[in-house]
């Protein structure tokens, strides 16, 4: 089958490696040249015969919005648009409808499994009205893993990045209880072998998993980790999905806290612990720390006489 991918970077680019080594036919075009098989979005839509599929695999928001928008000027009915990128579930709505009201369909399909999935294979995690779905199964099936699972169509458009959403949501949750987990093995002096202790989680434990093996790759190159700042960015999917949790009311302490532990991650200092702490010295004269830096030694301050 032909597809049109807008889009080459880390995701894109391995999966039209990975549909072309599976004998599909790709056509892609990145705004860097280096990458690109053609030189414009119109120049890649005219290179495909209709009825035409054009995945979409730029960052979500604004790149990704207007790439759609694009399309939606220059396919004709009968086309269909897949954004493949971690896009909001509630953009899919209005994505959807633009390009329905031009007879252009529109499937969302969430993606998981990174750098990896060039050889691993990428879930896939979809949404959109079944005809469309069933039109680009042979791309699906040349880049899901191999084997019964890998693959869903969740629901209507918007089911994929709803359930990409969760997945990522989770994903957050798992990676904080290893971290924390591994901070509080290395800060006890019980545990003399904190790097062998994790590597043996990797068979026969409850805990064994993907990420598990990530982390025991990332600690075999740096077993304390000193080559990085406890700094970690977020790119919206947690986010939504702790709004989407208050929008149905349903409690997500795990996936919230993940999600404020890389709001904390990026302060040098909390303005909300400075305040605990002030509140501290105020009623109970409590010591605090002076705000000079980290090697300054702590300083008693004296509660305010009345
Ligand atoms: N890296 C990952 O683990 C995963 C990323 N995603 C999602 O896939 C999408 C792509 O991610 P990556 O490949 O990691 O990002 P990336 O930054 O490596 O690649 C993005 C590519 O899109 C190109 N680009 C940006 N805007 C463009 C435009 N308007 N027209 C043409 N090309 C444009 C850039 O030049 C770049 O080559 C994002 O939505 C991301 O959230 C999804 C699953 C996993
Ligand atoms: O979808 C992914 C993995 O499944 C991407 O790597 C995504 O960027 C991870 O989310 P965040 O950037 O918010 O950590």
């Amino acid at each position: 089958m032909e597809l049109g991918i807008i889009g080459l970077g880390k995701m894109g680019g391995n999966m039209a490696e990975r549909l072309r080594r599976g004998g599909q036919t790709v056509v892609g075009y990145d705004h860097n040249p280096e990458v690109s098989d053609v030189s414009s979005v119109e120049e890649l839509v005219a290179r495909l015969s209709p009825p035409r599929a054009v995945w979409v695999m730029v960052p979500a928001g604004k790149p990704t919005h207007d790439t759609v928008h694009r399309l939606g000027e220059i396919l004709e009915a009968g086309d269909i648009v897949i954004d493949g990128g971690n896009s909001h579930y509630v953009d899919d709505q209005k994505h959807g409808e633009e390009l329905a009201a031009k007879g252009i369909g529109f499937v969302d399909c969430g993606v998981s499994g990174g750098v990896w999935g060039l050889e691993n294979g990428y879930a896939l995690m979809v949404g959109g009205d079944e005809e469309y779905v069933k039109r680009l199964m042979p791309i699906f099936e040349t880049l899901k893993p191999e084997g019964e699972y890998g693959f869903v169509h969740a629901g209507k458009v918007g089911a994929g990045h709803f359930v990409k959403m969760v997945h990522n949501g989770i994903e957050y949750a798992m990676m904080q209880a290893f971290g924390e987990g591994w901070e509080l093995i290395e800060a006890s002096d019980v545990v003399t072998n904190p790097v062998e202790t994790f590597r043996s989680w990797e068979q026969g434990t409850v805990i064994r998993s993907w990420l598990l093996d990530l982390m025991n790759r990332a600690l075999a190159d740096d077993p304390h980790l000193e080559q990085l700042r406890g700094y970690a960015n977020d790119s919206g999917e947690g986010r939504w999905t702790v709004q989407a949790a208050v929008d149905h009311a349903v409690p997500l302490p795990a996936i919230t806290a993940s999600l404020y532990a890389r709001f904390a991650s990026r302060q040098e200092d909390s303005p909300a612990m400075k305040v605990v702490a002030a509140l501290r010295n105020q009623f109970g004269g409590h010591a605090v720390e002076n705000a000079k830096g980290a090697d300054a030694p702590g300083a008693d301050v004296e509660p305010p006489t009345l």
